[in-house]
């Protein structure tokens, strides 16, 4: 389990993170769900180490997150890190080269599903088509954790079915998943469990299944509810 406790973050004076607290569980799917500039993005960031904060905690089955943790925590952003010049190959073999935990079977299987060819340059990519390459390079390593950062941004309709269909497949079978995203209408049915923040801050946690069969609410009911309040 990935716990986020009371984590604070502050960009120069304004507080982005102000008591962001949630649970990520394997085997789940979690989303964190937010209009424009709730911190969504920034809450990722900090879990991955790639923004300090300045208050809480955050803990990797119990232990506080070190170097060592992000061999069990990929991650795929919104944009893709890898230098335009760098073609696709190249960047499988600089991902197996950096983690130990990077799984070549897998990448290879997941450029054929997405048909990426290996040839092509990072630079020449659609937003799509990165976006999928992206999904590879988050996928590929044999983490227990995946965090995505709005995995099907700049995705067309078809290619986001196929997307869509990577939650449920065996990729992510007993994976942790932590995700953002603005698709709720089409990410809905996959959600185990959604984090709803307002201002850096998580104003309701809930189990959507429970929340569905109990309220008879959505999520989108929920965000109305709480997001619009
Ligand atoms: N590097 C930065 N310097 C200063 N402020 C920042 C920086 N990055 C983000 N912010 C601010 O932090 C707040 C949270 O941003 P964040 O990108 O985490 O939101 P988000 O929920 O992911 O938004 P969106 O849905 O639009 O992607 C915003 O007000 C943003 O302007």
């Amino acid at each position: 389990m990935i716990e986020v406790e009371n984590v604070r973050k502050r960009y120069r004076r304004r507080w982005v993170l102000d008591g962001l607290s949630f649970r990520a569980e394997k085997g789940r799917i979690t989303c964190l769900i937010g209009l424009n500039g709730a911190g969504k993005s920034t809450a990722l960031k900090a879990m991955m180490g790639l923004t300090p904060y300045q208050e809480g905690s955050i803990r990797l089955e119990g232990m506080a997150l070190d170097k060592r943790s992000y061999e069990r925590i990929s991650f795929v952003p919104d944009h893709l890190p890898m230098p335009s010049a760098m073609k696709l190959g190249e960047g499988l073999q600089f991902m197996a080269d950096f983690y130990a935990s990077w799984n070549a079977s897998r990448a290879r299987e997941l450029m054929h599903f997405f048909d990426l060819n290996e040839g092509e340059r990072v630079g020449n990519l659609s937003k799509g088509t990165a976006a999928k390459y992206n999904l590879v390079l988050g996928l590929a390593p044999d983490t227990d954790y995946v965090l995505m950062d709005e995995p099907l941004s700049g995705i067309d309709v078809f290619s986001r079915e196929t997307v869509a269909s990577v939650f449920s497949s065996e990729w992510l079978e007993g994976r942790g998943v932590l995700l953002t995203t603005h698709e709720i209408a089409e990410m809905e049915h996959l959600i185990d469990h959604a984090v709803l923040l307002k201002g850096g801050r998580t104003v309701r946690s809930f189990d959507c299944e429970r929340v569905r069969d109990e309220e008879g609410k959505s999520v989108l009911d929920l965000m109305r509810e709480v997001l619009l309040a």
